[in-house]
């Protein structure tokens, strides 16, 4: 069972901030949103250069144009000047033409190396952070689910998407152009001092209130995206779970309520959304504003100075064209180091979960201490004094010793909750026993390659998983190329396969994502066809508790057997049926074996079996009155 639930030890429990209420707290922690790196990490950045280094001759590249196009830029305000100034020359018409002639080639050539470097530099990060995403999707596959049950799906999902996105935004958004943004200001610096240091002060002078500004607004914005990814969260987890459960929210009439609630979520993330543009456009004016002031400064001073020592007209020229280019960079700055952050953020968020030790190890390591192997040729499955809790400090197994020899059939019955489901999971390793061992044919399952050991079973849940593609797939699942005749085989030994070739389509119907154009009996009749398909030596079988109609009963019935056959089995079992059928019978109460043995002696026990037994009778004879 995989909880969403938020351990606020686990995310470092704090009282909700102020302004805000406890649930956007608990989804802020949930998402974990809040979390913005202040500074750069040296180890992020080296943590994410294995991912870059093969693409890293894109990224030289597209840095070498960058600071080639910054240079070129900055060049043509200089030369118009000089233009300007040959005016007062005698050949003025020659010099002209040619500076002409060179500005348009610079202009040409610089718009030419716009485009591949930024092409370069996004390829460089698409590239990088498609194989980023690659290898966490990977790395998911490797943990065990214990791990899946503490961390919540959204967390995982947010991880692969939102947080490579930030590192890809990175370059699409061309943060990396703060280097190009650096050395335009610094030669615009450079020939203004040269050009004339007096304008160039008076420029300077607005320097210090303008970076204030800047970085006063880009606080306010960056909480306002922060504010907006909060919200966004908030408004996937309420759709999510809406979506998810629209047939209650029908069937209970809640969609007027639904859609007030949403509302207010809506409302929420629009108004937060409204401040950042609100900071964003007034920035823009700000900069304009200062652009305008600090030419009209150079012109008054120039005006004043010209009285004296004249100021030319190339000159005025070039620190106009300054002025409108000098600001912009800074402005840039600001956005491009939040960007940076948020991408460090989530880089240091994918590498925290990289760093989980939650190893499903294929080939596990030398088996506990003292757990030796037993050779017992007749076994197929044992726990032996199995002691196991999912949680730390709530124990669900406790002594629990069952073993089945090949070819026999167990049942597991009991109260829900009872434990049935877990030992199942403890012979496919899917979560490891605390005390005591499980052995699968003699061999310890935590010294059992991971593939063979799942080779051995077959599962048909209770809850049947069908992936999108087709019936025949679904089949044939973990297949690459599906046995056509394996399949009608495994459909005809179960009796279904009439059932599915009735249906449009036949055994190629399309199955919808989780299967929901099939019923839960059509569902479960295709894990019986799996299993068979899969012919492995132990059936694990959870019978599904959800009431059926009786030609898909029957058809169920038929599909237990034939699973059955030739194979030790393993099943959970809630119908009569099947429970006789089985070699022998284990009862569990609160995660202890109660009570073993053939359905007969246990009922002539009279123990908890012939209580549960005659429950079930007696609810199936009414059952079979109505
Ligand atoms: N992944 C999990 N994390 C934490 N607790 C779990 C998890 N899965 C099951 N449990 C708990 O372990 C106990 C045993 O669950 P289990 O699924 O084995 O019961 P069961 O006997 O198969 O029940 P049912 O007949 O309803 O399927 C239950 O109390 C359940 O809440």
């Amino acid at each position: 069972m995989t909880t969403l639930s938020v351990d606020p030890k686990a995310n470092g429990a704090k009282a909700a901030a102020p302004g805000k209420t406890r649930a956007e707290t608990a989804l802020a922690r949930f998402h974990e949103e809040d979390r913005l790196g202040e500074g750069l990490d040296a180890n992020i950045l080296a943590g994410l250069w294995p991912f870059m280094r093969p693409h890293a001759k894109w990224l030289v590249l597209s840095l070498v144009l960058l600071l080639l196009g910054s240079g070129l830029a900055v060049l043509q305000p200089w030369l118009m000047g000089r233009t300007f100034d040959a005016f007062e020359h005698p050949d003025a018409a020659r010099t002209l033409m040619q500076m002409g002639a060179l500005i348009l080639v610079l202009k040409l050539v610089e718009q030419s190396i716009a485009f591949p470097q930024v092409y370069l530099m996004q390829l460089a990060g698409a590239r990088a952070s498609g194989d980023l995403r690659a290898h966490v999707f990977r790395f998911l596959h490797t943990r065990k689910l214990g791990f899946f049950d503490r961390t919540p799906v959204g967390r995982l999902v947010t991880r692969v998407t939102n947080d490579v996105d930030a590192i890809n935004e990175m370059f699409a958004s061309g943060t990396l152009n703060a280097i190009g943004d650096l050395v335009r200001l610094v030669l615009i610096i450079v020939v203004m001092l040269r050009r004339d240091w007096q304008l160039a002060l008076i420029t300077f002078v607005a320097v210090p209130p303008v970076a204030l500004g800047v970085m006063w607004t880009r606080r306010r914005i960056r909480d306002a995206f922060r504010e907006i990814r909060v919200k966004t969260a908030r408004m996937n987890a309420y759709l999510n779970e809406q979506i998810s459960g629209m047939a209650v929210v029908q069937a209970y009439a809640r969609e007027e309520q639904s859609a007030l609630e949403f509302d207010d979520i809506n409302e929420a993330y629009r108004q937060a959304n409204n401040r950042s543009i609100v900071f964003d456009a007034a920035l823009d004016a700000a900069i304009e504003l200062v652009q305008s002031l600090c030419i009209a400064a150079v012109l008054w001073y120039a005006g004043v100075r010209s009285l004296s020592d004249r100021v030319s007209f190339g000159t005025l020229v070039t620190f106009v064209a300054y002025i409108e280019m000098f600001f912009i960079p800074i402005r840039d700055l600001s956005a491009r180091m939040t960007q940076l952050q948020s991408a460090l953020a989530g880089a240091e968020r994918i590498f925290q979960l990289l760093d989980n030790k939650d190893e499903d190890a294929p080939v596990p390591a030398a088996a506990a201490e003292g757990q030796a192997e037993k050779k017992d040729d007749t076994i197929a499955f044992e726990l032996d004094h199995v002691d196991f809790e999912y949680k730390p400090g709530v124990p669900i197994l406790r002594d629990v010793s069952i073993h089945a020899g090949k070819g026999e059939k167990i049942a597991l019955v009991g109260a829900t909750g009872a434990g049935k489901t877990t030992v199942a999971s403890l012979l496919l390793r899917l979560y490891e026993a605390k005390q005591g061992s499980v052995r699968v044919f003699g061999r310890d399952v935590r010294n059992a390659p991971r593939d063979e050991l799942r080779k051995s079973f077959a599962v048909v849940p209770q809850e049947v998983f069908l992936f999108p593609g087709t019936i025949a797939s679904n089949i044939a699942a973990g297949d690459v190329e599906v046995d056509r005749a394996r399949v009608v085989r495994a459909l005809e030994r179960i009796g279904a396969l009439d059932l599915f070739e009735r249906r449009e389509g036949g055994l190629e119907a399309k199955v919808e994502e989780r299967g929901s154009n099939f019923s839960a009996g059509e569902r479960q009749l295709i894990a019986f066809a799996r299993a068979l398909y899969r012919d492995p030596p132990i059936l694990v079988l959870d019978e599904a508790t959800a009431n059926i109609d009786s030609d898909t009963e029957a058809r169920l019935q038929k599909a237990v057997w034939a699973a059955m056959q030739g194979r030790t089995a393993l099943i959970i079992a809630h119908r009569l049926s099947t429970i006789r059928a089985v070699d022998r019978i284990v009862v569990f109460h609160k995660g202890r074996v109660v009570e073993q043995g053939s359905h007969e002696t246990l009922l002539a026990q009279g123990g908890a079996y012939a209580r549960l037994y005659q429950l079930q009778f007696s609810r199936t004879e009414a059952h079979a009155a109505e």
